[in-house]
């Protein structure tokens, strides 16, 4: 596999906050990326730095294997879709996919067209009078012509009506099983994005907490549900990341494979074993206080 992204040591400081601290990771050729964390962990800070909108305080970036700041060659094979572009005020819808088609080399201006009509984007429309979810469709449709080798997408979905989201997901992963690339996408809500993710990059106050493929992170933990003197003996001995009481009945979740032994003691215990899903997982991993929720149960 191709490495298209390497960040190393990478940091973020305003005055004495860190912003982003010394994260590292590489990114391979053609495959998509969830880049995954709470409001204010540092998503946009670091995709910013990666497409040279910012300078990082310290740490080095290779994206094609070259410094990306001021490098035209490495630049013109990147899209990034932000949260908040800002368009000139008398830019007419149209006028942005012109130019976007003069900007990307890939740009595929007969799909560009398709998308704009199923997002509903009126052409002649000035940008500035576009609703939120348009404005957030001109992006989503800009992302997917661009087909850069590397696209980043930073919250796509803001304003996006479930119709206009589901129709991104379906067009991006119709386009990518076309013309693969290399996609990070940016969000803070998984459970929707998950089935697209392949890989997971989880950043947590800055800081990269997690980097793994996204089924075996699936497949790390599950939730355990019964009576709760019940799920207390299946869960003896067991890594217990959280516990929640209904009524007489508890429900938690196990940072463990749920494996055949695990399937059979279930059986043997009269409690209910499932999946976790990776919102869930997320949640548990940054919210307050993991280290005091993620005990040994004896
Ligand atoms: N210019 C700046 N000066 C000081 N602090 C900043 C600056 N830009 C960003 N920050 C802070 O850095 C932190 C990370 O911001 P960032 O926008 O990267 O987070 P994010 O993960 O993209 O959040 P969200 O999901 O809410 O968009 C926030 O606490 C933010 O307030």
């Amino acid at each position: 596999m191709t490495e298209i992204v390497r960040a190393e040591g990478l940091s973020k400081r305003y005055g004495r906050t860190a912003v982003v601290e010394k994260v590292g990771f590489a990114l391979e050729e053609e495959r998509i990326y969830g880049l995954i964390g709470r409001n204010g962990a540092g998503k946009t800070t670091l995709m910013r730095m990666l497409t040279a909108q910012l300078q990082a305080t310290e740490g080095k970036i290779r994206i094609f294997g070259e410094h990306p700041y001021e490098n035209r060659r490495v630049l013109e094979r990147i899209c990034f879709i932000k949260e908040s572009q800002q368009y000139p005020d008398s830019l007419k819808v149209r006028d942005a996919l012109d130019i976007a088609g003069a900007v990307f080399p890939n740009w595929d201006a007969a799909f560009a067209e398709q998308l704009r009509e199923e997002f509903e984007l009126p052409a002649n429309r000035i940008i500035k009078k576009l609703s939120r979810g348009m404005l957030s469709a001109l992006g989503v449709v800009t992302g997917l012509a661009s087909r850069a080798p590397l696209t980043l997408f930073d919250e796509p979905y803001l304003g996006l009506d479930a119709v206009a989201r589901s129709l991104f997901y379906e067009r991006l992963l119709e386009d990518y099983s076309l013309h693969p690339r290399t996609i990070l996408l940016s969000t803070h809500l998984i459970d929707e994005v998950s089935r697209i993710l392949e890989h997971i990059l989880l950043i947590d106050k800055g800081r990269l907490i997690l980097d793994t493929d996204a089924d075996e992170l699936r497949g790390s933990a599950y939730t355990v549900m019964g009576p709760a003197s019940k799920v207390e003996a299946f869960l003896a001995g067991r890594k217990v990341m959280s516990r929640e009481a209904i009524g007489g009945y508890l429900k938690a979740t196990v940072h463990e494979r749920m494996d055949a032994m695990a399937r059979s003691k279930a059986g043997q215990f009269g409690v209910e074993l499932s999946a976790v899903s990776l919102q869930e997982l997320m949640v548990q991993m940054t919210g307050p206080a993991v280290a005091a929720k993620e005990e040994e149960a004896v």
